[in-house]
């Protein structure tokens, strides 16, 4: 559970740009709370609690901000970390999902050996908004044959009803706007 105190934290550092990528979006910034030591490390730390009783062997991180959120979190569980990265960058064989963004459309893509059986992941990402790359996260996860435990994001977009596509994992934000 967050405190006040922390989530008036992070909301301090999270900062809006109107009309970027595109006119109609309101982007979340985060780099002013990865800059914050305070606000980072506490980020780190609450975000590694979905983790608790789940003894999770691997946090997945998405590129681009995930990987900067996931690998401390991957670091603080004493767990391994997973990039899912943008289509073209992993270099051996991979398995790929595409989806719809808010503003746009991507493919992904995993290792296809990046996980042992039985391994139990826990998904980190910076924002939940559509959905659609948490979606199609999960399901590369499964493909490849690990169990996903939890999803830990640091902020849903929740009028982007990002959750409604995710019923089948458990879901948490350290911050719902
Ligand atoms: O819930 P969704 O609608 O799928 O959107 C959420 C995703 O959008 C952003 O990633 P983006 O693809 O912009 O990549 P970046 O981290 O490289 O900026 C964000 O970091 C999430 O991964
Ligand atoms: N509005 C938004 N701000 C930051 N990241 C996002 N990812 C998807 N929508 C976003």
């Amino acid at each position: 559970m967050i405190s006040q105190a922390d989530r008036d934290l992070l909301l301090s550092h999270v900062r809006d740009i109107p009309d970027w990528p595109q006119p109609g979006v309101t982007f979340k910034d985060i780099t002013p709370l990865l800059r914050d030591p305070a606000g980072f490390a506490t980020t780190v730390r609450l975000l590694s609690e979905a983790a608790v009783g789940h003894d999770v062997t691997s946090v997945v991180g998405i590129e681009a901000r995930g990987f900067i959120l996931g690998a401390p979190v991957a670091y603080h569980l004493d767990a391994g970390f997973v990039p899912v990265r943008k289509e073209g960058k992993l270099p051996a064989e991979t398995s790929s999902a595409s989806y719809a963004l808010e503003y746009g459309q991507a493919t992904i893509e995993v290792h296809r050996d990046a996980f042992m059986p039985g391994e139990r992941v826990l998904i980190i990402d910076d924002v939940l908004a559509t959905g659609g790359t948490v979606r199609a996260t999960v399901d590369l996860v499964r493909a490849a044959g690990a169990e996903v435990v939890a999803v830990s994001v640091l902020m849903e977009l929740g009028f982007l009803r990002g959750r409604e596509k995710l019923a089948d994992v458990p879901v948490s934000a350290l911050l719902s706007l």
